[in-house]
């Protein structure tokens, strides 16, 4: 279906270029242009043809601008290239840091795919039974590095035959968390294999750090050290007093976010929490007074996670209170307002968090609560650091710019 809405700058190619104009099989841009894709976006002109003649690639884009189909369509072209082969083997592993972004590449894949490339997601919480299963037949197998290690340590996954290794998220994936995991899992990969990162946000820690796992890296890296936040974003903070009893601080913030929600319209909005116990108390406040809200964390049981995404996905829910389980690489493409209750630990989560609204360069509306002191300095720290325009407004009567900025954004869509 062709996709009428106005794009930021953030999506938009000079170059009158399509998909046709890349070296991808007709087949796949066929299913490219059944999927609505037509013309590619800047990250995408500039990585696939790098990636398509298989170079390893660090690939850095702001977030929401298209870095998914880089590898989904290389992935694709890989196993596209092999079918003379007789037995399905498993010809790439796409990583990535959570289930519910794991499941969400598959999805993509799913709708870009030949119907004779096999794909699957391997994530905790699920039979090792029916991964067993599904590994006799997979090109493509996307997951979570604790699920695939264990996997691959299992000899169930056998890794002889893989030709591209992806990492998704991959600042994160090569963050402490998941060190000794990667590792593992890279131990078992063949050595002549083409590696792929993505991610919006890399510290040159990272990226030096990544360089031990490539060959010969090229970069592709979209930053605009001026504006590295979406343009299509309007980024909003209230500060409030602070206060030394934690119980209350957080009242006081639930107070405002009431408040908030009852004059504001939107599309979707995400409400996120540094933690699971007060994102599940926002949830039931909200649901309540009778808003139409879900939860999701990393303690809910996984059918009941993968439940809330799809809630989501299908619109059949307004609001979702999460942790920073969804701030990265979640596309809920009605999501057009984020609202942070407290700061992320890590500077770059604010990139990734305000990120969810404002798809594909879509216009959206960012609202962060901070308190006064330590966590309002912490803002103007990230603000800084990361050259943000971010306006402040007033708790009590400082919330019309909020207000029309949304109305705004559902008359332009
Ligand atoms: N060439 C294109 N034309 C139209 N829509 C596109 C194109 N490429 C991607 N999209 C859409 O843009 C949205 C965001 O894409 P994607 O999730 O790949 O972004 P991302 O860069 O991986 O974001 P994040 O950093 O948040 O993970 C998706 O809904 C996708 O369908």
């Amino acid at each position: 279906m062709a996709d009428t809405r106005v794009h930021t700058d953030d999506v938009e190619i000079n170059e009158d270029v399509t998909f046709d104009t890349l070296p991808i099989s007709e087949q796949t841009l066929e299913s490219l242009k059944n999927g609505g894709f037509t013309r590619p976006s800047p990250i995408q002109l500039k990585a696939l043809p790098i990636s398509l003649v298989g170079l390893d690639l660090l690939v850095q884009a702001k977030a929401g601008t298209g870095k998914t189909l880089v590898f989904s369509i290389t992935a694709i072209e890989i196993v596209q290239n092999s079918e003379n082969d007789i037995d399905v083997t498993t010809k790439v592993l796409i990583l990535a840091p959570t289930r519910e972004i794991a499941q969400q590449i598959t999805y993509v894949i799913k709708t870009i795919k030949q119907s004779s490339c096999f794909v699957h997601t391997f994530i905790g919480g699920t039979s090792i039974k029916d991964d067993q299963q599904h590994l006799k037949k997979c090109h493509i197998v996307v997951g979570t590095p604790g699920r695939i290690e264990e996997l691959l340590r299992t000899n169930i996954l056998l890794p002889d035959s893989i030709r591209l290794l992806v990492m998704d998220e991959a600042d994160a994936l090569l963050s402490k968390e998941f060190q000794d995991q990667i590792n593992s899992i890279f131990s078992y990969m063949p050595v002549n294999k083409q590696v792929l990162l993505a991610s919006a946000t890399y510290s040159e820690y990272i990226v030096r750090f990544s360089e031990r796992y490539m060959r010969d890296m090229t970069y592709v890296r979209l930053v605009d050290e001026k504006c590295p936040a979406l343009i299509g974003i309007k980024q909003y903070s209230i500060q409030i007093q602070k206060h030394p009893i934690e119980s209350h601080l957080f009242e006081q913030k639930v107070l405002l976010i009431l408040r908030i929600l009852n004059r504001l319209k939107f599309r979707q909005c995400l409400i996120f929490s540094n933690l699971r116990m007060r994102s599940a108390a926002v949830c039931s406040r909200l649901k309540v007074l009778g808003y139409d809200t879900t939860y999701t964390s990393s303690s809910l049981p996984q059918q009941k996670r993968t439940k809330v995404m799809k809630d989501m996905y299908k619109h059949k829910c307004q609001i979702l209170v999460t942790t920073d389980l969804t701030s990265r690489g979640i596309d809920l493409d009605e999501v057009d307002f984020v609202i942070s209750m407290d700061l992320p630990p890590e500077s770059e989560t604010y990139l990734h968090r305000i990120g969810r609204a404002g798809r594909y360069g879509a216009h959206g509306c960012s609202l962060t609560i901070v308190s006064s002191g330590e966590e309002y300095e912490q803002l103007c720290t990230i603000k800084t650091q990361y050259n943000l325009d971010i306006c402040e407004l007033d708790e009590n009567d400082g919330l019309e710019p909020l207000v029309q900025t949304l109305e705004s954004i559902a008359v332009a869509q």
